[in-house]
């Protein structure tokens, strides 16, 4: 099991706001609170950068983290990220932002301390180019997109 290390910029985290914390055993993800002073309101169609209060260093490059949108937010609300998935670089060390969009065509009003989304921590593998003049054969070749039909 791997450990990162998690620093608090606002003093609401771990006050008013709980420290994330993985609900069950397998949970995979951590949820994320919204670090508002005031309800905010999204109106359909809208995006608003929130704040979580929380910053991270995961310092490994071999780590990043994703941010996600909560399903059933995103299934009965239509609140998901503006941005679709979030991803935090192991370099980044300033506050963990969610891009939330209201996809639906009513308002939702985020309370201060609502779990909005959900990071997971994921594995990261850096690569390097080598320029060749072709690929070896390979049973897909360059098919995509649905070339194999749907059944
Ligand atoms: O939902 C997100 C996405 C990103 N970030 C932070 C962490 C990430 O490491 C940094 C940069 O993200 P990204 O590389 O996706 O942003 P960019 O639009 O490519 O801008 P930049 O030039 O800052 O890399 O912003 C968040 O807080 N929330």
């Amino acid at each position: 099991m791997t450990a990162i290390d998690l620093k608090i910029l606002d003093p609401k985290i771990g006050q008013s706001i709980p420290l994330p914390t993985y609900a069950t055993p397998g949970s995979a993800g951590l949820d994320l609170r919204a670090c508002l002073d005031q309800p905010l309101t999204v109106e359909p169609g809208q995006t608003h950068l929130v704040g979580t209060g929380l910053a991270i260093h995961i310092a490994d490059p071999n780590l990043a983290a994703t941010l996600l949108p909560r399903s059933g937010l995103g299934h009965k609300h239509g609140l998901v990220l503006g941005n679709l998935v979030g991803l935090i670089d192991s370099d980044y060390q300033g506050e963990l932002k969610v891009s939330v969009w209201n996809r639906s065509t009513t308002a939702y009003t985020i309370e201060p301390g609502e779990r909005i989304a959900q990071m997971v921590i994921v594995p990261v593998v850096q690569v390097q180019f080598n320029l060749v003049e072709d690929f070896s054969e390979s049973d897909r070749g360059a098919g995509g997109f649905g070339h194999s039909g749907t059944r």
